[in-house]
């Protein structure tokens, strides 16, 4: 699936896995031809010439004659759901491939939005993820900081007042801003404690979800290179990130890079899994982080399960389209929720939305006409807020109906 869209692979035609009948093949017959049934050879006294040609079958020939034993491995018509006890809406019940018990997706948390390729495992069987709290004695390291980082030396916690001095002369807001809607900086949280357990509940969830923490898009070879992602590609073109706020994104950047990141915490909530909440107010048009990931082709995610795919690149030639999967490493973005599509509440809640941008000449990051995903507030959010965004561009293929 990619977001934005995230896109869900069978959002249509979602079938459980009680529809598949199994097939088991319980033994092949020795099919030996008549000729040398019976007949005790021993290899060391021939002479290659003097080996009998043995008649050799074919797949299909042997396969022909085979037994098959057609095993119904119970009745899953009856299957009800582990959760709520229902056997309704059959065809949204998923069954575990180890236990055999059932459970809606909507039933699950978190929420499964489609049937799974290949195997499934329940939460039980599978050994579901633990959130553990992460020693933050040990977060700089997990985030690769530099502890000598001036901004983390002051008595108080707060960001020293040479480097905000700093910042409010680079950052100070022109007059027309509210007219241009310039995208502003994230105010990190000024208390050093503060931003200490903001980072500790990222590298939970991070360690929860076996990720690394990656602030960046990825390219390798293996994959897509870097050469992939260029903005001329994309069909129709894409708005281009403005001078000023190429600026900002760069002013973010550099904080996140010395372990100053936006004011955000991710919290656990037994309903939607993995969530973000602002740990402090942030205000309209705030840049709150980049999406970020391995970069690969479309074509190659097809089949891929990670529930957070992210739409990077549209090409013309479909097969040079791009995805942000944050899989094996990723940032916050990637615990950000979606908002329900199909309700009113749901739409009240968005707070946020991603854009992709044409991120031009941005020297100091050596991007230059890359396709890049920012996550930006699209209202002022308060603090404790989760936030949300929609996981639906124009084609609405997330299936979000049972989002809460
Ligand atoms: C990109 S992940 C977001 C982080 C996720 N909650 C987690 O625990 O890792 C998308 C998944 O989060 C869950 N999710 C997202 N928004 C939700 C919502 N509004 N209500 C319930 N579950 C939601 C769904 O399971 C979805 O497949």
């Amino acid at each position: 699936m990619t977001k934005n869209g995230i896109l869900p692979r069978s959002s249509d035609g979602r079938v459980s896995k009680q529809s598949t009948m199994r097939l088991e093949l319980t033994r092949l017959e020795e099919v030996k031809p008549n000729s040398v049934k019976d007949e005790v050879l021993s290899p060391c006294m021939m002479s290659p010439s003097s080996v009998p040609q043995k008649k050799r079958k074919s797949m299909t020939e042997i396969l022909a004659v085979a037994k098959y034993a057609v095993v119904e491995r119970d009745d899953y018509n009856n299957v009800n759901c582990e959760k709520c006890g229902s056997g309704d809406q059959s065809d949204e019940i998923l069954l575990c491939d180890k236990c055999d018990k059932g459970f809606h997706m909507k039933c699950l948390r978190p929420i499964v939005v489609r049937v799974p390729f290949g195997s499934w495992f329940c939460p039980e069987c599978c050994g579901q993820r633990r959130v553990r709290r992460f020693p933050q004695n040990k977060v700089l390291e997990f985030f690769r900081i530099q502890k000598s980082c001036e901004t983390w030396d002051t008595k108080d916690g707060s960001l020293s007042p040479q480097d905000s001095r700093k910042r409010r002369r680079r950052w100070a807001p022109p007059v027309f801003q509210k007219k241009r809607r310039r995208l502003l900086p994230f105010i990190p949280h000024k208390d050093h404690d503060r931003r200490l357990q903001e980072m500790s509940s990222l590298a939970s969830a991070l360690t929860a979800s076996k990720m690394e923490f990656c602030d960046d898009l990825y390219y390798s070879q293996a994959l897509a290179p870097r050469s992939a992602n260029q903005a001329k590609f994309e069909k129709g073109g894409i708005q281009v990130l403005p001078r000023e706020d190429i600026e900002t994104f760069e002013q973010c950047r550099a904080m996140c890079k010395t372990g100053i990141f936006p004011p955000l915490v991710v919290r656990y909530d037994s309903c939607e899994g993995l969530t973000v909440e602002a740990d402090a107010p942030i205000k309209d048009m705030t840049f709150i982080t980049e999406y970020t990931g391995d970069v690969d082709f479309l074509d190659n995610r097809n089949n891929d399960d990670c529930d957070g795919i992210m739409t990077l690149l549209l090409a013309n030639d479909p097969s040079k389209s791009l995805v942000i999967f944050p899989d094996k490493r990723g940032n916050i973005a990637r615990f950000i929720n979606g908002i329900n599509n199909h309700s009113i509440d749901g739409k009240k809640k968005q707070n946020c939305k991603c854009v992709r941008y044409n991120v031009c000449k941005c020297v100091r990051y050596n991007v230059n006409g890359e396709c890049r995903v920012l996550i930006v507030a699209t209202r002022d959010i308060a603090e404790g807020e989760r936030l949300y965004y929609d996981y639906n561009g124009h084609e609405d293929a997330y299936p979000t109906h049972h989002f809460i």
